[in-house]
């Protein structure tokens, strides 16, 4: 029987690296009601922390080229440094978060991706057809997030707070784009619980202008995904996210929205951002 809710939001690096914008959402994240769980990206924090290492960044397709030494940068900025200030934050502010990567509790097993050929997206340019490694990059599958794991810490009172490192069950961590990450405990979930999933980013929600925060698109349709693409409307990192959107819903999420991270309160009246439609 799912007759329970549950809320799965996740929340993006440009906003977690703006304190006040932080501090608003999740203290709206703490007074939403009902069972939630809480994931969070960062990469434009592990971007600068490389930099200042002398490390560039490399992404393709919104993914990011991950080697040994990207590996480390990325396990030590999302699973300690904002993994452990987003739970401390949230303790304090009256959630009895805990933070976990996909290692513990064996709670995402990812599989390390293969050699890719560079098809669509980032690419109709010098890229198209390139095959790419993309070292210790996780991909995930509809087994990898032991959702038996999330329900007990739900039952327990917990509100667990996941990062963007994943496993493969045999020692070696991964990174795994944290959107993908929200798309698939909510699919994984929505086996237990009517399960929604929010994306919490910077913009009020996907915008007809990017510029132009007022130019709000409402709903979409799966069937208008394509031509938004093909049209530019929607562009980077906007792309795989609303892919990872309409997957969710194609595979049993009741309702999938995208909107600004310090207006989650608006959820409650139904004028969060936009609204994915089958
Ligand atoms: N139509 C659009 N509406 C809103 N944002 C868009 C649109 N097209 C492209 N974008 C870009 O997508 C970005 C969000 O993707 P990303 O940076 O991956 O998000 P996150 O911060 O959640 O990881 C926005 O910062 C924006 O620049
Ligand atoms: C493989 C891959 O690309 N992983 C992402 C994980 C972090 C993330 O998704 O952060 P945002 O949500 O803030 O973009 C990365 O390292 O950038």
């Amino acid at each position: 029987m799912k007759n329970k809710q549950l809320t799965i939001i996740k929340i993006g690096g440009n906003v977690i690296d703006n304190s006040e914008n932080l501090h608003q959402f999740l203290l709206d994240f703490t007074a939403l009601p009902g069972d939630k769980i809480l994931v969070h990206g960062g990469g434009k924090i592990a971007t600068e922390l490389g930099e200042s290492l002398g490390i560039e960044a490399k992404m393709v397709e919104g993914r990011r080229i991950t080697d040994i030494e990207t590996l480390r940068i990325v396990t030590m900025v999302y699973a300690g440094l904002i993994n452990k200030n987003m739970v401390a934050q949230l303790q304090a502010k009256g959630s009895n978060a805990i933070g976990l990567s996909g290692a513990d509790g064996n709670v995402i097993k990812a599989t390390k991706r293969p050699l890719k050929t560079v098809t669509h997206g980032a690419a109709p340019g010098p890229l198209a057809g390139a095959v790419i490694d993309y070292g210790f990059v996780g991909d995930l599958d509809e087994n990898s997030v032991s959702s038996t794991t999330l329900d007990s810490l739900l039952k327990a009172g917990f509100v667990p707070v996941l990062c963007a490192i994943t496993h493969d069950g045999d020692t070696q961590l991964l990174n795994t784009n944290a959107d993908t990450i929200a798309s698939s405990v909510a699919v994984a979930m929505s086996g237990l619980y009517e399960t929604r999933l929010v994306y919490c980013f910077e913009k009020k929600g996907v915008l007809k202008d990017v510029n132009d925060d007022a130019s709000v698109v409402r709903e979409i349709r799966a069937d208008e995904f394509e031509g938004l693409k093909a049209d530019g409307t929607v562009q980077g990192g906007m792309i795989p996210k609303l892919h990872n959107a309409f997957e969710a819903i194609k595979k049993g999420v009741s309702a999938v929205y995208i909107g600004k991270a310090d207006e989650l309160a608006e959820l409650a009246e139904g004028t969060f951002g936009t609204k994915m439609l089958k």
